[in-house]
């Protein structure tokens, strides 16, 4: 099923919240480079977020090399960024 893209006021106001964030070249991903202090902090983090995503049934883009993970944060359903890619943004924010 569809889901709502971002108006460009909601898009907005995600930027200023999530300062650690940014949007992809094409406009249609959230992206933010997270630095641990290892490998097992990288890996923990994953974790908490990879239990959130089942939940939510919403899934980040991910890269992981050491104690660095690359997240991108877009919707597929929606070709684009929803309120979903908000929300997982600010759970990251609140693990990270
Ligand atoms: C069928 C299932 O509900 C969908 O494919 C979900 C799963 N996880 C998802 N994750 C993300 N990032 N975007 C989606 O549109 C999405 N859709």
């Amino acid at each position: 099923m569809p889901i709502a893209r971002l108006t460009d006021a909601e898009l907005d106001a995600a930027l200023a919240e999530l300062p650690r964030w940014s949007l992809r070249a094409d406009g249609l991903a959230l992206e933010a480079d997270l630095k641990f202090a290892d490998f097992n902090a990288a890996f923990g983090f994953m974790t908490r977020v990879a239990i959130y995503a089942e939940k939510a049934d919403h899934h980040p883009e991910w890269f992981n090399v050491y104690n660095t993970v690359r997240v991108t944060l877009t919707t597929h359903d929606a070709d684009g960024l929803s309120q979903r890619d908000v929300a997982m943004a600010r759970f990251i924010e609140g693990v990270v």
